[in-house]
Formats: C-alpha cells, structure tokens, sequence
C-alpha cells in the first residue's frame, strides 16, 4: 500500500509525517543507532502534543530511520551514551535530563493508537519505548533487549514493571539481569511484539493495522486504552479513564443541563433524566 506522505514539521533529530489518519514519526540518528538525545526527546514531545491536538489522526507509527552506511537497522539504542553526564544526558546547555520519561508517559498517556514498527535494535531505553507502545510490529531483523546493568543504569519504572506485566516475571527479570539480545521469532514467543514481517512490509504491514483501527470508534478506542492503561498506572490511570468518563459525561444533555442551569441562574432539572439499572 504506497503512502503519500507529506511533512507535517521539521525537526533536527526526527522526521514527522502525516497522511490520513496516520502520522509517522521517525527517530532520524542512524550513525548512532538512532540513539536518543535530550534534543531527539523535546522534538518527540513536540510531535506527539501535535498528534494529540491534531483530531483527524488516531493512529502513529514511530519507528527508526535506516539502513545506516554500513547497511544497518535500528528503531532506537536507548540514551545517547556520548553526551550522558553525572546525572543524565546533556542538553546543549550542559543540563542533565532523563527526558525519556516524560515521552513515555505521554505516548501511554495518548489517546490514540501508537504502533511501533521494528527494524533492527530496540535496545536500553529504545526497547522501553517500542514497550511504551500499544503495538509493536517487527521485521525480521529485529534485536531486542536491555543493556542497562552492563552500561550501568536501569528503568525501574515501565521498563521493569511493565516489560514483567507482558513477558512475565521470570523472563522480564531474564531480560534486565542477562542482558542478552533476542531475536524477532524470540521477542513473538513471548508475546513481547504483535506479528514479524519481512522487513520490505513493515510500513506496509503498520499501514494496514493503521487503516483497521482508524474504521475503528474513536471513543471506544480511547476508553479500551485508558482502561488497560488503568489496571498498571494507579491513580494516573485512574484519572485517565476518568476523564473519559467526564468527556462522555459533557456530551451528554444530562450533563450539559447543569452547566446550562447555571449560565442561566436557574436551578438544574434533572428529573427528566433516569436512575439506569
Ligand atoms: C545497539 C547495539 C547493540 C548495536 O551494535 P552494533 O555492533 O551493530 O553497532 P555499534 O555498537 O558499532 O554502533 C554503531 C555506532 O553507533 C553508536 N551507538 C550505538 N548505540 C549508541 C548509544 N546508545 N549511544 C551512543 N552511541 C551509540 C556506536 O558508538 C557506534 O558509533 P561509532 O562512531 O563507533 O561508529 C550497540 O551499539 C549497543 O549496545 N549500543 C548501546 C545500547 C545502550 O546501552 N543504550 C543505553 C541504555 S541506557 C538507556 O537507554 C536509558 C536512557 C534513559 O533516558 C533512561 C531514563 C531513565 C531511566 C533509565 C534510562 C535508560 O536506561
């Protein structure tokens, strides 16, 4: 299925594309594995806040720009080690930042479809972001795993306790303590990506998973992530369904009668509305 693409904004670090209903977001360091940077992170931001305000997308496809030179793939290798200082990675202006975290909670946070597609290394802080998403896609190709023992950090937030909500804790606690890499076949086995494709169709196949969902309610979509978001994320997710709640509830008369009561000094009626089994 040929995309027509068209640039939606401009960025150093990443490439941002919209068609449709979709957007695509591409992490564009290949001679670093597309290595992330403070930078790469605020431009991410950027164009996630621009999918979430923009109402004609529902689904993203974020994925790695590739092949490299040397004829390599990657969707991402975590935090640039180059520029990580004493207490995080270096902005331009010297400041340390684990910025990582704010892109993850808003990607689980979006009230819409993310799906990552896997070309090469989802490594470190890279495998917790394809991890992040709701869906992942792999080609053939794709490598899997955590580095952080070896390089010496760790995410001890979704990175662990999400990763052993999906894999288990035996093979979650496999994953960070062995520091081992695992194949596409391997990461379908146990249950860690939705399908493996020839890496020639993974837009293609991400494209098509798009176009299902976007036929798809948007309403009941955003609920049925929210909720799944709900049984992990406490009082964060919580709230999120929530305000799903409250959203539905707006768009009710019954509950635009009492914000109709009080611009009009009235006292609300509500007994026209029922008491529902
Ligand atoms: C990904 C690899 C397994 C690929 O190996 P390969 O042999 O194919 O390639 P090279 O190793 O030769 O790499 C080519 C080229 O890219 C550079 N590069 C690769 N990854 C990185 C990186 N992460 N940072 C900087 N540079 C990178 C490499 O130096 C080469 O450059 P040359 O100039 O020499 O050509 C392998 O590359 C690999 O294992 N990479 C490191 C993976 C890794 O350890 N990532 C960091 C984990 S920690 C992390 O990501 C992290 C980030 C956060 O923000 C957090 C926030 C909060 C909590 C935790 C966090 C966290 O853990």
């Amino acid at each position: 299925m040929q995309v027509e693409w068209q640039v939606a904004k401009t960025y150093e670090d990443i490439l941002y594309y919209k068609a449709g209903g979709i957007a695509k977001i591409v992490i564009n360091r290949p001679h670093k594995r597309n290595a992330f940077r403070p930078k790469t992170i605020v431009e991410l931001y950027d164009a996630f806040c621009d999918v979430r305000e923009d109402p004609k997308i529902g689904v993203v496809l974020l994925t790695g720009a590739g092949p490299h030179t040397d004829g390599k793939y990657a969707f991402c290798s975590g935090g640039d080690q180059s520029v990580r200082g004493k207490a995080g990675y270096l902005d331009e202006t010297g400041v340390p930042r684990l910025n990582v975290l704010d892109l993850q909670r808003l990607i689980r946070s979006l009230p819409k479809v993310v799906i990552a597609l896997v070309a090469g290394y989802a490594i470190g802080g890279g495998h917790v972001l394809h991890l992040i998403c709701d869906l992942t896609i792999a080609a053939e190709n794709a490598v899997f795993g955590q580095t952080g023992p070896k390089v010496g950090s760790f995410d001890g937030g979704f990175g662990a306790s999400y990763l052993a909500r999906i894999v288990g804790q035996k093979k979650a606690r496999e994953i960070w303590f062995l520091c081992r890499q695992y194949s596409a076949a391997e990461a379908l086995e146990m249950g860690l990506v939705n399908c493996v494709v020839p890496l020639e169709q993974l837009e293609t196949e991400g494209v098509t998973w798009a176009n299902e969902v976007l036929q798809k309610s948007p309403i009941a979509i955003r609920c049925l992530k929210a909720a799944f978001n709900a049984d992990c994320d406490g009082q964060a997710g919580l709230q999120e369904l929530a305000g799903n709640a409250t959203l539905l509830y707006y768009m009710t008369e019954e509950g635009a009668e009492g914000k109709q009561a009080f611009l009009e000094k009235r006292p609300p009626d509500f007994q026209q509305y029922p008491w529902l089994p």
